[in-house]
């Protein structure tokens, strides 16, 4: 079986810096058009001139066979600026604002404390200069158990933000839950959306401890129940058009997962295509498909779809175990198993 579809685009993307940006790029820039790159470096991408380097960072890495463009985000901290915003928009290549709550995620540090005290000046302008928010929707209050705190986010902090700036566009990244898939679903279309990531589609928190501890498996948001897992797929095969393809491919060198603190993020890139074709496969949906990957998010965001084509063609192929580079190696998502779907350039 083949399928022809207009080439993806990935709207919620770790593409890291050095070596490991060297290291990672061709596999997003071998399958997608665009990618929201997220601006959780260390030090974070806090400003627009950060993000206009990074970009040039992000070109020179990408290979010279391919036309990968990546779309600038701003991570939001306490003290970001309305001006910031404006340069933001003014730069022409800062597509988003990102939120991290501080202590969330992978280098959420110097992210917002405190939304509503902080940054509400912030989001105004956002609302003014049409500039989406992105928002990793978990709440970082240790009391909250960690398997609650996507739904505890949006009952404490997204409702009440949409309430309070419905006109702000905001894309709830890497949904986990059926209360998130539910309350995406129930908000306007057109204002806020959610990417979803292949782990949250075919696997469930199982897959944490599946014969023992599977530090690969491990990504935050963290993976859920199965329910959970069953609503989102249902969700996104459905054809809503709130719902869009966003990797959320997060490499870490291996020594950085295999520890005693292993740290949060999975290597999907390589896979990613692969995954989703199965997910809507399984669902009767392959019809639903390019829709998914190739226009609701660039429809949400405003922009183009992309004219180019990839083939997904009904092939078994391994992935490969590891990716060695100059500073060790990266352990993709299913790393030496066999997947069915394999996407190539037409
Ligand atoms: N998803 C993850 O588990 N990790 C991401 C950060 C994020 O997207 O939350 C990373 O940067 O490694
Ligand atoms: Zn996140
Ligand atoms: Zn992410």
């Amino acid at each position: 079986m083949e399928l022809t579809i207009t080439r993806p685009d990935d709207w919620h993307l770790h593409l890291r810096d050095g070596h490991l940006l060297q290291a990672v790029v061709s596999h997003s820039a071998n399958h997608f058009g665009r990618g929201i790159v997220m601006p959780n470096l260390k030090p974070p991408i806090t400003t627009t001139s950060a993000a206009v380097a990074y970009r040039e960072t992000i070109l020179k890495a990408v290979p010279a066979s391919s036309d990968f463009t990546p779309l600038m985000t701003l991570y939001l901290t306490d003290t970001t600026t309305p001006q910031e915003i404006k340069l933001a928009r003014k730069s022409g290549v800062i597509f988003a604002v990102k939120l991290y709550p501080a202590g969330a995620t992978t280098n959420s540090q110097d992210g917002v404390t405190d939304l509503f005290g902080k940054c509400l000046p912030v989001l105004e302008e956002m609302v003014e200069q049409n500039m989406p928010l992105l928002v990793h929707g978990e709440v970082t209050d240790p009391s909250v158990d960690v398997f609650d705190r996507e739904k505890v986010f949006i009952d404490t902090v997204l409702q009440p933000l949409i309430q309070r700036l419905p006109q702000l566009k905001v894309v709830m990244e890497h949904i986990t839950t059926m209360d998130a898939a539910r309350f995406v679903e129930s908000c306007k279309e057109g204002t806020v959306a959610a990417t979803v990531t292949p782990q949250h589609l075919v696997l469930n928190r199982n897959a944490l401890f599946q014969g023992g501890l599977q530090p690969h498996n491990y990504c935050l948001p963290i993976l859920k129940r199965e329910i959970h897992r069953q609503a989102i797929v249902s969700s996104v095969t459905s054809g809503n058009k709130r719902f869009f393809l966003g990797t959320d491919s997060a490499p870490h060198e291996r020594r950085g997962k295999e520890c005693s603190c292993g740290c949060a993020g999975i290597y999907n890139a390589p896979v990613a295509l692969s995954l989703y074709a199965k997910v809507f496969e399984e669902a009767g949906a392959l019809d639903k498909l390019e829709a998914f990957t190739s226009f609701n998010g660039p429809d949400f965001y405003g922009l183009p779809r992309n004219k180019s084509k990839i083939k997904l063609t009904k092939n078994l192929w391994r992935v490969p175990e590891s990716f060695a580079f100059s500073l060790g190696e990266i352990i993709p998502m299913f790393a030496g198993e066999t997947l069915e779907w394999q996407a190539s350039f037409i």
